[in-house]
């Protein structure tokens, strides 16, 4: 599965952290930023979303401090579909019936263990379709 990982400064630390714990069973691809140096969320939520909606990439992951400005960026992008997910039922509820297709986290809010359990539900857990492909459909076209 090929994933598109971004984060401003707040969310550097675990955007490494995930990518090297995924290594073997991942192939990312990295949008930045790529230091510590303080940089805008905006940026990073747009270019991962627009990856996703053009097919550069099968999901996306996004991680800014809190996790809430670069998830409300992402979603600003026609057709992405980006749940902050700080647990693991939201990580797993967020494809059962949500459909996401990115993966918001809070750099500064969960810690590494968690998060790297969040992704593994994220990458695992399929969509049910059912009644909830309706409601996914309808999101789309608001
Ligand atoms: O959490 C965030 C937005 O929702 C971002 O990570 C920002 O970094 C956060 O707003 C804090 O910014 P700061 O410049 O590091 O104080």
């Amino acid at each position: 599965m090929k994933i598109g990982i971004g984060s401003d400064h707040g969310g550097f630390d675990l955007k490494e952290i995930i990518k090297k714990a995924f290594k073997d069973k991942v192939e990312f691809v990295d949008y930045g930023t790529n230091s510590k140096d303080s940089v805008d969320y905006p940026d990073f939520g747009k270019r991962v979303g627009e990856a996703v909606v053009k097919g550069e990439i099968d999901r996306g992951i996004v991680i800014c401090g809190t996790g809430i400005g670069i998830s409300i960026a992402a979603n600003k992008v026609d057709g992405v579909r980006c749940a902050l997910c700080n647990d693991l039922f939201l990580a797993k509820m967020s494809r059962n019936h949500n459909n996401a297709n990115v993966l918001a986290m809070g750099g500064r809010v969960i810690g590494d263990v968690l998060a790297i359990e969040i992704v593994k539900v994220f990458l695992e857990e399929e969509f049910e379709g059912g009644r909830h492909a309706g409601r996914v459909e309808k999101i789309s076209k608001i």
